[in-house]
């Protein structure tokens, strides 16, 4: 979208039912229906990376249905996120569920194509794996960016059967591979057991500080948020959400849950209060509808990319005016 033209919105509401029509996010237009985006919303339907239940693959639509009910103007962030900048979806990258190796390459690739538009990344969906060939590909585009992680689990273990690309391992690689800025690297809600301790000695050898959920609940969101914030500075910054951040009760539907996480108002409220960062790209993934009840998880999920992609507008708007 040049600066001159209105973005193409979401379908008004109260005119067509919203529970009608096929479902894109928020009831977003196409992005081959408007060109080019600012923000392109886009679903990564693979999990062949998890090491328990599978089902992520599915989570990308789920999202999309549960947020028909998002309305256009977020009064958290006093701004409506799709009059700010053009926002769209583009569908899903159509990824091998055969081979992981190949499934890699490709989401590397389609995200290239997308940021090579100029649109900042939100995927929808898919099992933790994805953010590897997310963050290469956005680091080639910006270098080396800050990390967000929210997350109940490190993810930052080496191998699963051998296996390097795995759910359970994208930021040990990310690492590894020289695409995070080691200075900016959080992960928030971890909790739970690990395989022992030298997975945290591991973990903060890599540069990660950690915030649990336990930290969430005893020093408030807001207190959390200024924290982080101040770590990340004017970096350029990547958030990627981990469903199973939240607690059970807030997000059944998902492959690995543990108990003890946060509320779905604490990671609103901590992404809210990240508003001013310069994020780049982000992605809501874990969300497995078969084990979900009355859409808890994807309206978590729905609502969290609400947030995010709302912190993205206001940015591309307020660039834009100056
Ligand atoms: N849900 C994610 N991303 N990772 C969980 C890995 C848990 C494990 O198998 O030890
Ligand atoms: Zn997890
Ligand atoms: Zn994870």
């Amino acid at each position: 979208m040049s600066s001159n033209e209105t973005p193409r919105g979401p379908v008004d509401s109260s005119r067509i039912p919203r529970y009608a029509g096929p479902a894109t996010f928020a009831r977003l237009p196409r992005l081959d229906e408007v060109g080019t985006a600012d923000v392109a919303v886009v679903g990564v339907p693979f999990d062949s990376g998890v090491s328990y239940r599978p089902g992520a693959r599915f989570g990308g639509n789920a999202i999309r249905e549960a947020s028909r009910l998002l309305r256009p103007y977020n009064p958290a962030q006093d701004a409506s996120p799709f009059a700010l900048a053009q926002v769209a979806d583009g569908g899903d990258i159509a990824v091998n569920p055969f081979n992981i190796n190949e499934a890699v390459e490709t989401i590397e690739a389609a995200a290239d194509d997308l940021l090579g538009t100029g649109a900042r990344l939100m995927t929808l969906g898919g099992d933790h794996t994805i953010a590897l060939p997310l963050l290469r590909s956005v680091a080639r585009k910006h270098g080396p960016v800050a990390l967000l992680h929210f997350d109940a689990h490190l993810d930052t273990w080496d191998t699963y059967f051998g296996a390097e690309y795995t759910h359970g391992t994208p930021f040990r690689r990310a690492v590894e591979e020289g695409i995070l800025d080691t200075s900016a690297l959080s992960h928030v809600g971890t909790r739970g057991p690990l395989y022992g301790k030298q997975d945290l000695t591991d973990d903060e050898k890599m540069g990660f500080g950690i915030v649990t959920s336990s930290d969430v609940y005893r020093r408030g969101a807001d207190e959390v948020a200024d924290q982080l914030r101040q770590r990340i500075g004017d970096r350029p910054l990547y958030i990627s959400i981990d469903i199973d951040c939240l607690d059970p009760a807030h997000a059944p539907g998902t492959g690995t849950p543990e108990a003890g996480g946060m509320t779905s108002r604490e990671l609103l409220e901590i992404l809210r209060g990240l508003a001013s960062c310069n994020l780049v790209s982000a992605d809501v993934v874990e969300v497995a509808p078969a084990y979900d009840h009355a859409e808890i998880t994807s309206v978590a999920a729905s609502h969290t990319a609400y947030e995010l992609t709302t912190i993205m507008s206001r940015q591309i708007a307020e660039a834009r005016a100056k």
